[in-house]
């Protein structure tokens, strides 16, 4: 199968007042259509920029990036982005916040009413259909961040990038949406790439994870393959000893192999 996602040789610098900071390092990645694939590594090893530049709002100094073969050289609707902090409109009721981003994408292809439906249809997803007239400040931050993730889907992306969407939720609350996310990637196949900083979340949601080193000049240390059959039940895992050596495996990795001083 031809990957999605292409990340080729790619480095990354920063200008700062100290000189030149170099945040990545050749880093080649291929991601597979269908695939959920999770960058982990300590505070500041790049992770955020890596994801920019998947998401093109960034450029790479060194390399180059492709989504489904074409070169990324901007942000597009193809790949949606979900942000730690939700970043919904204040203004906007939660129909209306999905509403916007369909219009720009849709207008002229679909009718008004085919618009209706398609944003019903994203906020029907993420179970927040009872709350289509509610502003933001109205609704819960799992909720909250339920619209954002329902906003970036009714835009039709072939790859979902989520920079640690659930790090701002109470431990319940996330573990619900990432049931969610699960759920919606087995009914939709979307490619999705995530941040997280929480070994059990990258297991249990992962097709791949890949395991950062520390920068300056970070890079993919280790690719750990999660051979886990889905639907993954979390409470079933937690019995599983295959689950836990994955676990292992990415403690390993960070906490050992590549520990940071604190
Ligand atoms: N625009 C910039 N200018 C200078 N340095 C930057 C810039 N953006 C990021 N960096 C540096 O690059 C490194 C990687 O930052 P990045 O935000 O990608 O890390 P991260 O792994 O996402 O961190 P965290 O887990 O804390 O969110 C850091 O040392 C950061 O200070």
């Amino acid at each position: 199968m031809k990957p999605i996602i292409q990340i080729q040789n790619v480095s990354q610098r920063f200008d700062t007042p100290q000189g030149e900071f170099v945040a990545l390092h050749q880093v080649s990645i291929d991601i597979q259509p269908g695939e959920t694939v999770s960058l982990i590594g300590h505070s500041g090893c790049g992770k955020s920029t890596l994801l920019n530049l998947i998401a093109g709002l960034t450029l790479p100094s060194d390399g180059v990036l492709l989504c489904d073969n074409r070169q990324i050289d901007g942000p597009g609707p193809e790949r949606g982005v979900v942000f730690q902090n939700h970043s919904l409109l204040p203004w906007l009721t939660t129909y209306e916040n999905v509403a916007l981003a369909v219009h720009q994408v849709f207008r002229g292809q679909m009718t008004r009413a085919e618009m209706r439906d398609w944003i019903e249809h994203n906020l029907e997803l993420v179970h927040m259909s009872h709350a289509l007239h509610k502003r933001p400040h109205e609704i819960s931050g799992g909720m909250k961040q339920r619209v954002g993730i329902a906003r970036a889907l009714a835009m039709k992306p072939k790859v979902l990038l989520m920079d640690e969407p659930f790090g701002a939720l109470d431990a319940l609350t996330r573990a619900h949406l990432q049931d969610a996310v699960m759920d919606i990637q087995r009914r939709l196949h979307t490619t999705i790439v995530l941040i997280t900083h929480d070994v059990d979340e990258a297991v249990l949601l992962s097709d791949r994870v890949m395991m950062m080193t520390n920068g300056p000049a970070a890079t993919v240390g280790e690719v750990l393959q999660v051979a886990l059959e889905r639907p993954r039940s979390r409470v079933a895992l937690a019995d599983d000893p295959a689950y836990h050596r994955y676990r292992q495996q990415v403690l390993t990795f960070l906490y050992e192999k590549h520990a940071k001083a604190a």
